[in-house]
């Protein structure tokens, strides 16, 4: 039943804005707003008509008149006569029947701009008028409305300087149909543009996350050999990360394969790790393990549980951890010189022998430390600071891999946790100084390593290596090494802050996206709907006609050329100035282009109500709902 839709064309349109001269007329005091060029200069008012921020050096306050010029009270006392001119069979359109009667005019030469600002009448039979909308969605957009009429907000009388005590404290009224403007601390694009992309999450953030998803999917080609149990425990779906079978690990001395699985218990994607040939003597060597589980801590990978199994044909020890999508290894990332060598994840992009700068290094390390003395106040140690061990997700992440491992592999109740504490401190040093200098190996005299590092590296790095690297003593303690980094500390703090900074700034733009997918799809689930409650008609008739117009509208319109119009500011503007349900009023012209509807945004969105509450009181009858079983409620949908 999808018709294609025809452009909008007014024979002699009764007044036509100058660039959209197909799609509508605006009130005139509007259109002025909009070629006073001097205002364009505004970056609030690139996408809207005008300015509402306070401050700004183009605000307009929006005027009494121009307030009622707005109102869509003119439904009221619209001419009879007028009104009775409407003839279906005259204009030989769609038969429309608005539920909340809008002024229709006939295209004639002789409309005058006037007309369409036909009478108004007060604002409090607004209410009648337009029936009630959505106000889970945006109720603040009615409460604007009712902040135009206090006389509080009587901007006339406030600019005359009159004696005036408001009732309630002035605040200025929010304006929800404006699209969320980037954040003046976040980012600082010239004034007057507001370029596509800036409507959209950047593109280095949308490939990461893409990334992510991607490898939370991602199968092997090759199915692997031997194929892991189909089910372990309350995991399934095992997928190993690597694709050439380890022999034996570099830290735990046994083939340590890993697996990502999803588990029936919640569903959530999880990392396996499996210790091959592993028996377990005692008991106790879990012990540990249920303090690392209940370490949560952001720069360390949280261990779930830990098991003995003998699904893969052996004695198999097995520890859960979560599972980080697209992680790679501090090792691969920098230190890998040998591209061969490097596990074949399809999915992970590895930069292999990028070299560290002082920053990232500083990045690193306070990470690290960060986590080293979680770990060491939870009575434990890490015992594997190894540069594979240290996972690398997202933007610079650290993550301390594996916790707990060493713990039941070499189990050894005569020594000491602190023992274990100062080795992580040598570690750290070690570490260090494989991060900093790429010849060095764990094994070798440290001189030649110290050198470099005082050549390429500021001296606080070969301090702290010297110190980590020093023999044990009373002031040999982690709280010490915090003193030392403590000014870079603070630097990793300010960059995680910016960095949050904008990461809430994209949150706010992909909250407007969502509303006006919400918008989008209510919309959707109407406009040439084939047929409902057995009639054929119905998405062309009644109120969904007005619906099918604004559609027409906001997305198929023409410029003079015929060519299509594909202006994303105006379907956004639109949307957002339905989504709040507006007063404007705009023109929708008939697709045979013999008639038009001087509307609201406010009666467009209380037809769009109805017929989606029409729908949804239909859908309800239905025993499953296909919304229910995407995971969507009709309550998310903005529904009352
Ligand atoms: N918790 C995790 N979440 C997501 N991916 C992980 C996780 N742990 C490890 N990986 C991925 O698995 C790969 C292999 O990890 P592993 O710790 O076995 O490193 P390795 O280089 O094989 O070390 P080893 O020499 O000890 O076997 C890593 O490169 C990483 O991409």
């Amino acid at each position: 039943m999808a018709q294609r839709s025809a452009a909008i064309r007014i024979t002699k349109p009764p007044d036509s804005p100058g660039s959209k001269g197909k799609q509508a007329s605006t009130p005139p005091k509007e259109k002025e707003l909009r070629n006073d060029k001097s205002q364009r200069l505004c970056r609030n008012i690139t996408l809207y008509d005008q300015c509402r921020t306070p401050n700004c050096p183009f605000y307009h306050p929006p005027k009494s008149d121009q307030l009622e010029a707005s109102s869509t009270t003119t439904v009221v006392e619209s001419s009879p006569t007028k009104v009775n001119e409407l003839k279906a069979s005259h204009l030989q359109a769609p038969v429309f029947v608005p539920k909340a009667s809008a002024p229709v005019f006939n295209v004639s030469p002789t409309l005058s701009t006037p007309a369409l600002q036909a009478p108004r009448s007060p604002g409090p039979q607004l209410s009648h008028v337009a029936p009630e909308w959505n106000q889970e969605s945006y109720a603040g957009a009615s409460q604007m409305q009712h902040e135009y009429e206090d006389p509080a907000y009587d901007y006339d009388t406030l600019a005359a300087g009159a004696m005036y005590m408001p009732q309630q404290p002035l605040r200025p009224p929010i304006d929800y149909h404006l699209y969320t403007a980037p954040m003046p601390y976040v980012s600082n694009p010239p004034l007057g543009q507001n370029p596509l992309h800036s409507f959209f999450i950047p593109d280095d953030l949308r490939r990461m996350f893409l990334a992510r998803l991607e490898a939370l999917k991602w199968k092997p080609n090759v199915p692997p050999h031997p194929p892991p149990p189909a089910e372990l425990g309350v995991y399934h779906d095992l997928v190993p990360l690597e694709s050439v079978r380890p022999t034996s690990s570099r830290v735990y001395g046994h083939p340590a394969p890993v697996y990502r699985a999803m588990s029936t218990v919640d569903g959530n994607v999880y990392l396996l790790r499996r210790i091959e040939g592993f028996r377990v003597t005692s008991e106790a060597a879990f012990a540990a393990l249920d303090t690392w589980r209940r370490l949560r801590h952001p720069n360390i990978v949280t261990l779930r549980e830990a098991f003995t199994t003998k699904a893969f044909g052996d004695n198999s020890l097995v520890l859960v951890y979560d599972f980080h999508p697209n992680a790679t290894t501090l090792w691969d990332e920098h230190l890998n010189q040998n591209a061969e060598s490097a596990p074949k994840l399809p999915h992970t992009a590895r930069r292999q022998g990028m070299p560290i700068n002082e920053r990232l290094l500083w990045s690193y390390v306070t990470q690290i430390a960060n986590a080293l003395k979680a770990i060491h106040s939870s009575g434990l140690a890490a015992r594997a600071l190894d540069p594979n061990k240290l996972l690398l997700t997202g933007k610079n992440r650290v993550r301390l891999n594996g916790g707990g491992i060493l713990d039941v592999l070499s189990f050894d109740p005569s020594t000491p946790p602190a023992a274990y504490q100062a080795e992580d401190m040598i570690s750290f040093g070690k570490l260090i100084l494989s991060m900093g200098c790429e010849f060095y190996q764990p094994g070798h005299h440290p001189a030649q390593a110290i050198d470099h590092l005082e050549r390429v590296y500021s001296p606080d790095v070969k301090n702290l290596v010297i110190f980590l690297l020093g023999k044990p003593g009373p002031y040999k303690t982690f709280d010490e090494v915090l003193h030392m980094i403590g000014p870079r500390i603070l630097n990793e703090l300010d960059a995680l802050q910016f960095y949050n900074d904008s990461l809430e700034d994209e949150a706010m733009r992909e909250m407007e996206n969502g509303r006006i997918v919400r918008v989008l799809s209510k919309m959707g689930f109407v406009n040439e709907r084939a047929e409902f409650e057995y009639d054929p008609r119905w998405a062309d008739t009644g109120d969904r006609y007005i619906i099918k117009l604004f559609r027409d509208y906001v997305f198929h319109s023409v410029s003079p050329t015929g060519a299509p119009v594909l202006d994303l500011s105006h379907v956004i503007t639109c949307l957002n100035k339905l989504d709040a349900g507006l007063d404007e009023r705009l023109m929708l012209v008939s697709r045979d282009e013999r008639s038009c509807l001087v509307v609201t945004y406010r009666e467009i969105k209380s037809c769009i109500e109805a017929a989606y509450t029409d729908l949804r009181n239909a859908g309800d009858k239905l025993p499953t709902g296909a919304m229910g079983a995407m995971g969507i409620s009709q309550r998310a949908m903005g529904s009352s």
